[in-house]
């Protein structure tokens, strides 16, 4: 699988474990920026990884920031985006199994190393379950298109 990555400031020094987890679970990755941990703003970052899984079909993102908040805020507002605000492995899990995310976020501020590695292996590993979640997930895609 292909993952687009992205952070601010507040995310920057995990989105870096996070390129060689992913790395070393033989996925690519496409590294969206920042490059250093200077102040950013993290809609900025949030769309570039958005717009990257939009127009790369099959690819996955992911969002790191202080909390998760922002990123998922900001990714949900690019049509196509289903982007999860996750906490462990659980809702990583439940975030791909049932709502077919395309986009994991999760804060740095929040979540240890463990947790975050866990919330990758979850969300890497897991396939849509389909079934009684398509029609959910269809409708939510109908409500981005209602606007
Ligand atoms: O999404 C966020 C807040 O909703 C993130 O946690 C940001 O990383 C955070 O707001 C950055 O704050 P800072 O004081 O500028 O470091």
């Amino acid at each position: 699988m292909k993952y687009y990555i992205g952070s601010d400031h507040a995310g920057f020094a995990v989105k870096g474990l996070v390129v060689e987890m992913l790395k070393e679970r033989g996925h690519e990755v496409v590294d969206l920026g920042p490059e250093s941990d200077a102040r950013v703003d993290y809609p900025d970052y949030a769309e570039k990884v958005a717009r990257a899984v939009v127009e790369d079909a099959g690819t996955h993102g992911i969002l790191i920031c202080g909390t998760g908040i922002g990123m998922s805020i900001a990714a949900n507002k690019v049509d196509g985006i289903r982007a999860a605000h996750c906490h462990d492995y659980y809702t990583a899990q439940m975030a791909r199994a049932h709502n077919d995310a395309n986009i994991l976020c999760f804060g740095e501020r929040v979540s240890g190393p463990g947790v975050i590695e866990s919330m990758i292996d979850a969300f890497t590993a897991t396939e849509f379950e389909g079934g009684r979640h398509a029609g959910r997930v269809e409708k939510i895609m109908a409500l981005q298109k209602s606007h």
